[in-house]
């Protein structure tokens, strides 16, 4: 694991502020919010937020609840997780709640790359981060495609100036159209869950696919997923799901009619590299595809030269078809099976 699976948290307006103008702090999330919000504390190895937002809430970070604080210790965790900051300025304040016992980390001063601090997360062997704000450093995760998931709660009341900090500040967010996972109420919040990176999601989404099929010491679990360009699911698949020869890609085209018009705008996803060469079958994955029409794949692992030389990157690519590996997602494929080496 090269960085925590990572969730960004706030409340904010309707009108898109996170706190108002004032010295005081502003709270928008009711008590069912708050609970909920606890909730997601309990379920994190850390919990981060900038340096700023200690300087100005004096965050306690911790959990509220005595059931969650002993149902985590009761799973052999600590009771609460652990404080994490940054800061290139270093001056943080003794007296804040943040350094009320030793179960925190402060990465700087000076300026620490997101990337670096997460990987040294990861190595303390914290697997899920929860990321409170504020706004620089949300904007920072979201701008360095480091966040996993964002959940918005948006709480019934407008703060109404522009001097107030809003959920992020001004930057380039190349996330496109986020994918929407569940809504909520909370009280009188309504609490949005987006997953930033599709491409990423749907991937997880074949990832969580491949684990259905069959076992076999001869081919690999794999899942497949067609989504629509409106971001919509199509179908799905996975290896052997109907015959013990089929690959997850057939599984899923073979789900919709050749004639949907939604497959000349769609894109498959597969967890692994669709195969360019068969033993047992005489079409292979990146020939169903071309076929197809589907225009866009997108896959996390290559094949590795175990069963067969994979070269469906390749030969999608040279059908016109826009071809993107996705290394990142790549660690979490092998996970799946000791096959993958
Ligand atoms: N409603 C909600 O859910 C929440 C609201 N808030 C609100 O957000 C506001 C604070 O947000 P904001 O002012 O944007 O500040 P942040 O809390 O995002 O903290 C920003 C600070 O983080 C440090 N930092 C940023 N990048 C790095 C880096 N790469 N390496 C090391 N340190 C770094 C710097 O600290 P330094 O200056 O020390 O160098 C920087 O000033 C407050 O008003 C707070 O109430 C906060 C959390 C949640
Ligand atoms: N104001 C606000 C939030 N603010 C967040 O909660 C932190 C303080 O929590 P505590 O550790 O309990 O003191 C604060 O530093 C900031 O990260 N969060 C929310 O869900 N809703 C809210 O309305």
């Amino acid at each position: 694991m090269t960085r925590p699976y990572t969730i960004l948290s706030a409340a904010m307006s309707v009108d898109g502020y996170i706190d108002d103008a004032t010295e005081e702090r502003l709270i928008l999330s009711g008590d069912e919010d708050w609970d909920r919000v606890d909730e997601l504390r309990a379920s994190v190895d850390a919990i981060m937020v900038g340096a700023n937002t200690i300087r100005r809430d004096n965050p306690r970070l911790g959990v509220r609840s005595d059931k969650r604080r002993a149902d985590r210790e009761a799973r052999g965790l600590p009771a609460n997780p652990l404080r994490v900051t940054f800061t290139a300025s270093g001056s943080l304040g003794n007296d804040a709640a943040f350094f009320r016992d030793d179960n925190f980390v402060v990465f700087g001063p000076p300026a620490v790359p997101l990337p670096v601090m997460l990987a040294d997360l990861a190595r303390r062997g914290v697997r899920r981060l929860l990321v409170e704000g504020g706004s620089a450093v949300h904007t920072a995760f979201l701008t360095q495609n480091l966040a996993d998931e964002v959940r918005l709660a948006v709480a019934p009341i407008f703060v109404g100036d522009s001097r107030a900090p809003r959920f992020v500040q001004d930057g380039r967010f190349g996330t496109g159209r986020m994918v929407l996972g569940e809504i909520r109420q909370a009280g009188d919040c309504t609490v949005m869950q987006f997953f930033p990176d599709a491409d990423r999601y749907w991937l997880r989404q074949c990832i969580e696919e491949s684990r259905k099929c069959p076992p076999s010491e001869t081919a690999y679990p794999v899942g497949a997923v067609i989504v629509g360009s409106d971001g919509r699911e199509i179908s799905r698949g996975y290896s052997r799901e109907t015959d013990p020869t089929a690959h997850a890609e057939e599984e899923a085209l073979a789900k919709v009619s050749p004639d949907d018009p939604r497959l000349k705008t769609a894109t498959i996803y597969s967890s692994l590299e669709p195969c360019s060469t068969r033993k047992s079958r005489p079409r292979s994955c990146a020939q169903w595809i071309i076929g197809s029409g589907i225009p866009r794949v997108v896959f996390g692992l290559r094949e590795p030269s175990r069963f067969v030389v994979g070269a469906g990157f390749e030969m999608l690519a040279a059908a016109g078809v826009t071809v993107v590996e996705r290394p990142d997602v790549a660690p979490e494929v092998k996970l799946v099976s000791t096959l993958y080496g």
